[in-house]
């Protein structure tokens, strides 16, 4: 893939994201190496390769830029001002599962802002994007506005992760509350799509706790959400950053209100 080193960071989280999703697409279904990470946690040689795509394509363009890359780990100073981040393949077990709900997610952090990000979905060939200020998805070479849902237009939900694995507030949990059932309708996929899926208008709202507790994963996802004009907060309500203890992106306040109180609810009972 060419670098032009003029190219704007939106444009080059565009381009090093269609990278990585080409390398996902073409070692889909192949038998590939595992790296354990944790207990039922792993990186497939897909991940690996993907993440390297993308970071020839950051480094090549922006030398001087950290990176805080999902596999890879940090490079660049500690405090540096302008940091890539990067999640390869955010869906792995789906993906390794030879189940084509997987993104690639790349975002640039400056300062306190996500100034420019990219989702790719290697499967749809489509890629959601922003700038900061606007949220676009490029599909066949065009560039369309993404238009959250509105009102109560939309019921579907992804609930992540999808199984109750512990005590406490878990968003499968919410399953059990009527108040949830007469109003939503629970949805499966990766994190990174799920969310970029609630600024394009085809979900109504994303729940996760707090088990993604790094930025890699939400920063595209709620900048693009954010630039969509959706609402976005932690658990508790406030605005987070990272998602670091759980998210609520909703399409609209409206809805976001809903789950929220249906998440507090939930968590009382567990309590
Ligand atoms: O690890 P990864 O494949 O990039 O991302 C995965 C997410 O897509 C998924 O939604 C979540 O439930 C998993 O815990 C995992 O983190």
């Amino acid at each position: 893939m060419p670098i032009i080193h003029g190219e704007s960071d939106a444009q080059l989280a565009v381009t090093a994201a269609q990278a990585g999703a080409a390398v996902v697409r073409e070692l889909y279904g192949r038998r590939l190496a595992r790296r354990e990470k944790a207990a039922g946690d792993f990186a497939t040689a897909a991940d690996l390769a993907a993440e390297r795509a993308i970071l020839d394509v950051l480094r090549a363009a922006r030398p001087d830029d950290a990176v805080t890359a999902e596999e890879s780990g940090d490079t660049g100073a500690a405090g540096a001002r302008r940091r890539w981040l990067v999640d390869p393949l955010c869906g792995t077990l789906n993906y390794a599962a030879q189940t084509m709900l997987v993104g690639v997610n790349v975002a640039l952090r400056a300062g306190a802002e996500v100034t420019a990000a990219a989702t790719a979905d290697p499967f749809s060939g489509e890629v959601f994007w922003t700038d900061g200020t606007r949220a676009l998805v490029r599909r066949d070479g065009g560039d369309a506005e993404l238009t959250p849902a509105a009102g109560s237009a939309l019921v579907d939900v992804n609930l992540d992760p999808p199984y109750p694995n512990a005590p406490g507030f878990r968003p499968a949990l919410l399953l059990a509350d009527p108040g949830f059932a007469e109003r939503f309708r629970p949805r499966v996929v990766s994190s990174t799509l799920a969310v970029a899926w609630v600024a394009a208008g085809r979900r109504a709202a994303y729940v996760t706790d707090g088990h993604l507790a790094d930025s890699v994963h939400f920063a595209a996802g709620i900048a693009l959400c954010r630039a969509a004009g959706c609402t976005v907060t932690g658990l508790d309500g406030e605005p987070p950053y990272t998602g670091a203890g759980g998210l609520i992106a909703a399409a609209d306040a409206e809805t976001h209100a809903a789950l929220l109180d249906l998440v507090n609810r939930q968590a009382r009972r567990g309590s």
